[in-house]
């Protein structure tokens, strides 16, 4: 078994800096070696993972509200080439951000080679305005919108295709969602777990649920995109939009492992890792979450 490790040094879609520098931490704290440990086989070419692929591009004036339009959508298209490329070379992409932006390039790289395939989001963000209801203009809170095709148009984001379906997409961890995303999950009927739902289930049922949902049979294609600012703050510190009241370190790899053990996982997101956010150990402990949760989801167990 084998997987590609795709560095992702890109913050366009938000306004903090630092973000961009996630994937080097998680470099740096070992993740490629401790995947080794775990039995795969590595694929990690240095070259392209963090030249800033967005540095060609020119003057980027906002279109519309959206900021920074033309690099996240560089961006994007260049990540959906290289994910879809190593889905096909049948090595498992394992996408480090970066802002969760880059998820409407993985998903859309997962879907050419896994056209049936499922996302389960891991978030405290629904991640799915459209144009009209985006109220930051911050591309990191619209993908999901841009990969269901919902809203209008937007010419520089035309290599886009609607390849989600809303049955094919379910959330856990919701816990700030914008008045206009809760219009838009209603009206598609898109299944979410927030942390009500996780309160009061617990996290296995959740997960259980979830799964029953976009994958009854477990027989499909699974693309786990997980923003680490689904786990509580005091769990993950160091990123962008860090929300109270969110998952503990175990519900979080819980949910890592259950997707490892349906044995469908087929893409991996680990996003919205801000290394220059807080204090050294505060830094030191989120990228040491980010690289447990890649372990997890791709076969670490506790015993
Ligand atoms: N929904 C937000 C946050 C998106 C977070 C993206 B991530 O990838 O991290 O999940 C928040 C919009 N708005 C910010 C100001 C608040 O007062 C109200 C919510 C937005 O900017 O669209
Ligand atoms: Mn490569
Ligand atoms: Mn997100
Ligand atoms: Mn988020």
């Amino acid at each position: 078994k084998s997987l590609a490790i795709v560095g992702c040094p890109f913050s366009g879609g938000q306004p903090r800096a630092g973000v961009d520098q996630g994937p080097i931490h998680l470099i740096h704290a070992g993740l490629p070696k401790q995947l080794e440990e775990l039995g795969w086989k590595v694929h990690f070419d240095g070259h392209h993972q963090f030249e800033d692929v967005s540095a060609a591009i020119g003057p980027d004036s906002p279109i519309g509200k959206l900021k920074n339009p033309r690099r996240v959508s560089k961006v994007c298209e260049e990540v959906a080439k290289v994910v879809g490329e190593h889905a096909k070379n049948g090595q498992l992409p394992v996408t480090l951000g970066g802002d969760h932006s880059l998820a409407m390039g993985t998903i859309s790289g997962t879907f050419e080679k896994y056209p049936d395939a499922c996302v389960v989001w891991v978030d405290a963000h629904a991640d799915i305005n459209t144009t009209d209801t985006t109220d930051s203009g911050n591309i990191h809170g619209m993908p999901v919108s841009f990969l269901l095709g919902l809203g209008e148009k937007v010419e520089e984001f035309k290599w886009v295709k609607p390849v989600l379906k809303p049955s094919r997409l379910v959330y856990i961890g919701l816990r700030d969602v914008d008045a206009g995303e809760k219009r838009i999950l209603k009206e598609n009927n898109i299944k979410a777990f927030s942390m009500h739902e996780v309160d009061k289930y617990g996290i296995g049922k959740v997960v259980e649920m979830a799964l029953d949902h976009v994958n009854p049979n477990r027989d499909r294609p699974i693309h786990l995109s997980f923003d680490v600012d689904a786990l509580d703050p005091t769990v993950a510190p160091s990123t962008g939009t860090p929300v109270r009241g969110g998952l503990t370190f175990r519900e979080g790899h819980y949910i890592c492992e259950a997707i490892y053990e349906t044995g469908c996982l087929v893409a991996l997101d680990i996003m919205e890792v801000n290394p220059s956010l807080r204090d050294a150990e505060s830094v030191r402990q989120t990228v040491a979450v980010g690289c447990s949760l890649a372990r997890s989801a791709l076969g670490e167990t506790l015993l």
